[in-house]
């Protein structure tokens, strides 16, 4: 029975990664006791909103078989650390680190990082976002923390601020953003990475980090640094914002992060009085740039005034409105970015050549 049980949920397609459930190894503890089949399914994505749904798809292909009474599966997400760019040693804790930018300002790279963060902790994951967007630190405002100060443990570690269920530490806490830039700059990489280090985050499944948008030395100091999982890139679908999205991408590669695929953000402008959709900015940029580059579109959000006013808020769409179009958006952009990080290589040995050096007898 076991093997009849196996291949007919070899036939059963997650929705989420398009593989099988069996092949993709996510069947565990199948029994079959008196016509009634038993398992656990374990996804390596969080997908809360969808388990309940994947259960139902297993419960009633089993259904199917001669002999199955009933059948009941328990769908949970078991979510692992995977390497980073050239076998950089992972942060203690944090099992993946997802680094969101921009080729250029202004896109909505910290409204996608925010609300991309809390749609993988509506998931079922657990999540820290880390503002490094050393430019306009926009994080203690869109999470609605913009008044807190961190507190410091033992003069050493300071502690995340934490709000609709996700760690946030931004760099607006530590630098002085009326300073000028070229003060700035310099100490940027240095502040950046203790935050990372002296932050007591916990366990995370996922670190979302909002960079800080452009291509500079900042940019690429940090994308050498930060043992990033990989990266997403957020563009708007004008040609100018696509061009600076390139040299994105070319960044990334250079330092070998990488890219899980891109966000066209303000695709088209919904009007709301009469619902029609117009794309002020253009219309099929970003899948273009994809399919030039070989990248995945991971989805496009519409320009809309609620994600606007949400942010403003500090209550992002996915926890304003968690049931709503746009949360579902985010969330499927999540899940993708999930299943893609879960597709990637566990190994962790070093990718820097060994040297040897050898004495001349
Ligand atoms: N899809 C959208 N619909 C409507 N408004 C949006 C959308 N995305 C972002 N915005 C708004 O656009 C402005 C810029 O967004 P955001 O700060 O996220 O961009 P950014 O790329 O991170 O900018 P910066 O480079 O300054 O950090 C914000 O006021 C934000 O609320």
């Amino acid at each position: 029975m076991p093997d009849l049980l196996l291949s007919v949920l070899s036939t059963v397609i997650d929705p989420n990664t398009g593989r099988d459930f069996v092949s993709a190894k996510c069947i565990k503890n199948l029994k079959f006791e008196q016509g009634v089949v038993s398992l656990d399914v374990e996804l390596g994505y969080p997908a809360k909103s969808q388990s309940a749904a994947i259960a139902a798809q297993i419960e009633q292909a089993l259904g199917t078989v001669e002999g199955v009474k009933s059948a009941q599966a328990q769908v949970f997400s078991h979510i692992v650390a995977h390497s980073a760019q050239r076998g950089l040693p992972l942060q203690k804790g944090i099992k993946n680190i997802i680094a969101v930018a921009s080729g250029k300002g202004g896109v909505g790279k910290s409204t996608t990082a925010v609300n991309l963060a809390l749609a993988l902790a509506a998931e079922g994951a657990s999540v820290g976002l880390l503002d490094a967007d050393i430019y306009g630190p926009s994080q203690p405002t869109m999470m609605g923390v913009a008044h807190q100060q961190p507190e410091a443990v033992e003069n050493k570690y300071i502690l995340p601020i934490e709000n609709h269920g996700i760690k946030t530490m931004s760099i607006g806490f530590l630098i002085d953003t009326e300073q000028p830039m070229v003060w700035r700059g310099p100490m940027v990489t240095q502040a950046l990475t203790q935050l990372l280090n002296e932050t007591l985050w916990g366990d995370l499944d996922y670190l979302v980090i909002d960079l800080p948008p452009g291509t500079g030395d900042i940019q690429l100091t940090l994308s050498q640094k930060v043992p990033v999982t990989g990266a997403v890139i957020v563009t708007t679908p004008q040609d100018i914002a696509l061009l600076d999205a390139r040299k994105g991408i070319k960044m990334f590669e250079k330092v070998g992060v990488p890219i899980l695929g891109l966000v066209e953000n303000m695709s088209v402008h919904i009007c709301s009085n009469c619902g029609h959709a117009e794309p002020i900015f253009g219309e099929g940029g970003g899948a273009k740039m994809g399919a030039d580059y070989g990248i995945d579109l991971l989805g496009q959000l519409p320009l809309d005034l609620s994600i606007r006013l949400n942010v403003d808020a500090g209550k992002p769409s996915v926890v304003a409105d968690p049931d709503g179009k746009i949360a579902e958006l985010y969330k499927a952009i999540a899940r993708k970015v999930a299943v893609k990080i879960a597709a990637k290589s566990q190994d962790f040995s070093s990718k820097f050549p060994k040297i040897v050096i050898q004495k001349n007898t």
